[in-house]
């Protein structure tokens, strides 16, 4: 039997194959090409991309490399801190070859590498809404942080900053210092038993108890007296993120696969559903008595109920904010504040003399009690400390956004379409910046603040800087100075034989496998 066909059929099926032909081939090879050249007639080059995958392949085989060699502290003490190099080899082995601003491709994006200081300070400082987050992060991300502040761009990220940011400044944060400590004691006195149980001392290894400790003051910040809903919601966002990044690099090649049913994208697929419809449940209750008393609940959450309450937004976008924001405070300050506690510890075990004189601070100042704003304003050692690991392990290695314009900084011309990366961990340790010692612990580099510590203080970025700087900023310095004076109070440490230094990229740059120190109790 022979197939008959409609002519007309025909005409308009081959008219649809030959637009979607002539897409995909502008995607995957005009565009990238076209953003290259431009860039390359500047003098900005990079590596050779292969067609789709970009140059995926070499940052695999760069991060494989140092997995396979891990340093344990026995063989060698941890006193050179080049995280930037173990993290991102491939950004250090191309910044030698092509210069401090090059280009790669992951996929079909192209992405500049921006180490020059003037251009780094123009563009984390530009306040134009053309310079937007990526929208890559959008797809990476997207069920983890959906379209809350940390994804957005333009007017909507503009309106969703102006009502939460008031919710975290330090006068909101010091409404919170008795929770955080609440927090903190728990922590405290859950490493005591273990000691006992021990007979004096114990092999701890520190980062569950702090993702634990920063999990309960976010939950309570976020959740209020929702808290043990609000802890269930986070365990799943947890396993969420666990997923997302074994995709990360994958997630890149342009075509279906983040579409596809694979395993880990409907586990990926049932976590959102599920934490969409927590937040939502604990929304509807929130709502019942809600007459009842007005003023019951004064949380974060509240607060974005009632912004989404009086803004024109329609219900199934109000549903949208809520859930989004929610997500992101969570993802933005959990991991981040736990993962710079267990690098500040790695670093005072493995500095005695830093470690002693900032207990003898903290006794000082707190004589033994929970320290309130006056007593952590006054501790300056223990300040210096945390800048010191913020610059050497800064957990949030990359500062990236996009050009959603033609933009021009300096005499840089980015084209629409190219992601920019600013990178903390590389200029953080950059010898020109820092000096010839940069790549050791000093914390003494920070006693006159950030612009005492090197010449161009804008290249000290742990927390981002600008229009976009973190939101959770005097939160997160809070926590840690609570959590790390009470730890300095009670208990002395060092490194323990089973811990390996190995700092890693997932989506945040943490000890592969974790850090196990030696606890005595004082
Ligand atoms: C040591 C802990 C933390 C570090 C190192 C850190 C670092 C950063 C960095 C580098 C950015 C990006 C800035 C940019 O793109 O210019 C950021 C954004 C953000 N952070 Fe944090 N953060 C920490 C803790 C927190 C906490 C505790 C919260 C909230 C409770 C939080 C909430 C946010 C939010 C909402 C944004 C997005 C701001 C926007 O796009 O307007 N962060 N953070």
């Amino acid at each position: 039997m022979v197939l008959q066909f409609d002519p007309k059929f025909l005409t308009s099926f081959a008219l649809v194959v030959s637009m979607v032909l002539f897409m995909l081939y502008n995607d995957l090879v005009v565009k990238p090409k076209r953003l290259r050249s431009k860039l390359s007639n500047q003098g900005i080059n990079g590596p050779t991309p292969s067609f789709m995958i970009g140059n995926i392949w070499e940052i695999k085989k760069a991060k494989e490399l140092i997995t396979t060699t891990p340093k344990s502290p026995n063989l060698e003490p941890v006193d050179v801190h080049d995280c930037a190099s173990l993290s991102f080899p491939f950004i250090e082995t191309w910044k030698q070859k092509y210069g401090k601003v090059f280009t790669f491709s992951i996929g079909n994006t192209q992405i500049l590498v921006v180490n020059k200081p003037e251009i780094v300070r123009d563009i984390i400082t530009c306040k134009s809404l053309d310079l937007g987050r990526p929208s890559y992060e959008k797809k990476t991300l997207g069920p983890l942080l959906g379209q809350g502040i940390a994804t957005s761009n333009g007017t909507k990220w503009a309106n969703q900053r102006k009502i939460l940011a008031p919710e975290l400044y330090m006068e909101k944060v010091k409404g919170m210092m008795t929770m955080i400590g609440e927090c903190a004691t728990s922590l405290v006195n859950s490493w005591d038993d273990i000691i006992k149980e021990n007979g004096g001392s114990a092999n701890i290894k520190v980062d569950e108890y702090f993702r634990e400790f920063s999990g309960d003051v976010i939950s309570r910040a976020c959740f209020g007296s929702n808290y043990s809903k609000g802890k269930q919601i986070f365990s799943k966002l947890e396993a969420l993120q666990e997923i997302l990044s074994k995709n990360s690099l994958v997630i890149w090649i342009p075509g279906i696969i983040k579409y596809l049913p694979t395993r880990n994208n409907r586990e990926a697929w049932k976590l959102e559903k599920d934490v969409k419809n927590c937040i939502l449940e604990v929304v509807r209750d929130r709502k019942k008595y809600a007459n009842d008393d007005n003023n019951k609940f004064k949380d974060l959450l509240q607060m974005v109920l009632e912004a989404a309450k009086n803004s024109n937004l329609s219900e199934g976008v109000i549903e949208n904010f809520i859930v989004d924001n929610c997500k992101t405070i969570y993802v933005a300050g959990y991991e981040t504040t736990a993962i710079t506690a267990a690098w500040c510890l790695m670093l005072l075990a493995s500095n005695q003399e830093w470690q002693d004189l900032v207990r003898a601070e903290a006794l000082q100042i707190c004589n033994g009690k929970i320290p309130d704003s006056t007593m952590l304003s006054k501790m300056k050692q223990l300040t210096m400390v945390i800048h010191e690991t913020l610059r050497l392990y800064s957990p949030i290695p990359v500062i990236s956004r996009e050009a959603l314009k033609d933009m021009k900084f300096g005499d840089l011309n980015v084209p629409k379409g190219v992601l920019i990366w600013a990178m903390p961990l590389t200029s953080h340790t950059d010898p020109d910046i820092w000096g010839s010692d940069a790549y050791k612990f000093k914390p003494e580099r920070f006693a006159n603040g950030v612009s005492g510590a090197c010449k161009l203080p804008h290249m000290y970025m742990p927390f981002g800087m600008g229009p976009r700087v973190c939101l959770g900023r005097d939160l997160a310095m809070t926590e840690l100075k609570i959590l790390l004076s009470l730890i300095l109070s009670n208990f002395s440490f060092s490194l323990s034989p089973e811990y390996i230094h190995s700092p890693s990229l997932k989506l945040l740059v943490e000890p592969q496998y974790g850090v196990n120190l030696l606890v005595k109790k004082l």
